[in-house]
């Protein structure tokens, strides 16, 4: 057995760079796997996440996934779980939040565990149950528009009511600004899935506080950020050793699947000084529709600043879903974007952004990534990542990063912020 202390598993994996990234600016080198470790990978380290692609998978793959990657853990060694999903609760009505924090629960023997997505750098607060995304509960933000989870309630135990088998309850704001050991003393009377209330980062603090020993932990990755320090505090963990960034290769391009408000305002945005493809899934589903596209980037200069995008109003969204269906559309769209990541590999570009969770998933598999190095912040939560074969990654979620993203991300190669991150 080796000696992993904490270990994550990500339901999508943008969710789990912005986890890695949340740790990596407590000080701590995380390794961050694409996908279950195969027999043979390298071996396990102190902070391992584990990227999977279940936010939207039927209840009981996802389940089964995300089982297997904790008896994984589990086999290293993990003292601390942490069950990562997206800030905005991203879920259906009956999963995959609930059912695998209940499978978790089970498989750990647990009577409790606490949800809590609250991220207020990026705008997500939690108070009194309810989730607000900027000024707007969670309803009325752009997310009740999401092409694959459109979320129409704020919240949070109504959100997980049908989706657990195990009771709900709330620690609530006042509790919360009371201070850790009221928090303490709140969970020890809670049984179930217990939200967790959070307005800005100093509650988050409070909650760490009252949380770090707790063995599973559910919710956003804003929680994790405070957790290493007061493990290293408590004696819980040791130091573990921070190995320098590898070189990355030249060559640049955008990848955008992502439909979020944010992310079309930064493709809007980047389309003043790059050059672009707009993929509609309409066409991909029509003989030759994919093949524009690869002739597109193939005569386009790997040097060059450009963007190829199927972000969208949510009209057009709409009309496409209705014409080919919610999973047609998206995997006309993610194996289009997943097919020209390829061929710009294959052009020799090293530098990649992908905008978008699923979008990111169907890349990542598709440049055949295993592992991830985590480097320098873009934009809270997006973090350059880097594979070992000179290809440098950034996975983008949909709301994340300023207007300016895209430029951002790759004006940062270019001024060797690389090497002075820790
Ligand atoms: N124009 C479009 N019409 C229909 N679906 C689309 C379109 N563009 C992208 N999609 C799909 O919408 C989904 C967006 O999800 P995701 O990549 O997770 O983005 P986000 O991070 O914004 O949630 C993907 O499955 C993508 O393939
Ligand atoms: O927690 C978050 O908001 C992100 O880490 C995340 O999971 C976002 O998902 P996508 O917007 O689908 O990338």
């Amino acid at each position: 057995m080796s000696n992993t202390f904490f270990g994550a598993i990500a339901d999508d994996f943008t969710g789990a760079t912005d986890l890695a990234a949340m740790l990596a600016r407590a000080g701590v080198p995380v390794t961050l796997r694409i996908g279950l470790p195969e027999a043979g990978s390298e071996a396990a380290t102190t902070f391992e996440v584990i990227a999977l692609k279940i936010r939207t998978n039927p209840i009981e793959d996802a389940v089964a996934e995300a089982r297997a990657a904790y008896r994984w853990l589990k086999a290293q060694g993990a003292r601390r779980v942490f069950w990562k999903y997206c800030s905005t609760f991203d879920s259906t009505q009956r999963g995959n939040i609930g059912p695998v924090a209940d499978a978790l629960m089970t498989e750990m023997g647990l009577d409790r565990t606490v949800h809590c997505p609250a991220f207020p750098e990026n705008g997500r607060r939690v108070f009194m149950g309810n989730l607000f995304v900027n000024e707007l509960p969670l309803n009325e933000s752009p997310m009740k528009d999401h092409p694959l989870t459109p979320m129409r309630d704020a919240n949070l135990e109504r959100l997980l009511r049908p989706q657990v088998q195990r009771q709900t309850a709330l620690v609530a704001f006042p509790t919360v600004r009371t201070g850790s050991d009221a928090v303490r003393e709140a969970l020890g009377r809670l049984q179930g899935h217990i939200v967790l209330d959070a307005v800005e980062d100093a509650d988050l603090q409070t909650l760490a506080g009252a949380i770090h020993d707790m063995p599973l932990i559910c919710g956003g990755s804003a929680i994790a950020q405070p957790l290493p320090v007061l493990w290293r505090e408590a004696g819980a963990m040791g130091v573990p050793d921070i190995a320098p960034l590898p070189d990355v290769g030249d060559g640049q391009i955008a990848l955008s699947g992502s439909c979020s408000a944010m992310t079309r305002a930064q493709v809007g945005h980047y389309l003043k000084t790059a050059v672009g493809y707009r993929l509609d899934p309409l066409e991909l589903a029509e003989s030759g529709g994919m093949a524009a596209a690869r002739v597109w980037l193939k005569a386009q200069d790997p040097l060059a600043p450009k963007i190829v995008y199927a972000t969208a109003e949510p009209s057009s969204v709409t009309l496409a879903q209705e014409k080919l269906g919610v999973a047609r559309a998206g995997a006309l769209v993610e194996d289009a974007l997943a097919q020209l990541a390829q061929d710009a590999r294959a052009m020799g570009i090293g530098r990649v952004v992908v905008a978008g969770g699923e979008t990111s998933g169907a890349v990542t598999r598709a440049l055949g990534v295993d592992r991830l190095r985590i480097g320098p912040e873009i934009a809270p939560g997006v973090p350059w990542c880097f594979a070992a074969d000179g290809l440098a990654l950034a996975l983008k979620s949909g709301n994340f990063g300023a207007e300016t993203f895209f430029t951002d991300a790759f004006n940062m190669l270019e001024h060797g912020a690389v090497s002075s991150v820790a």
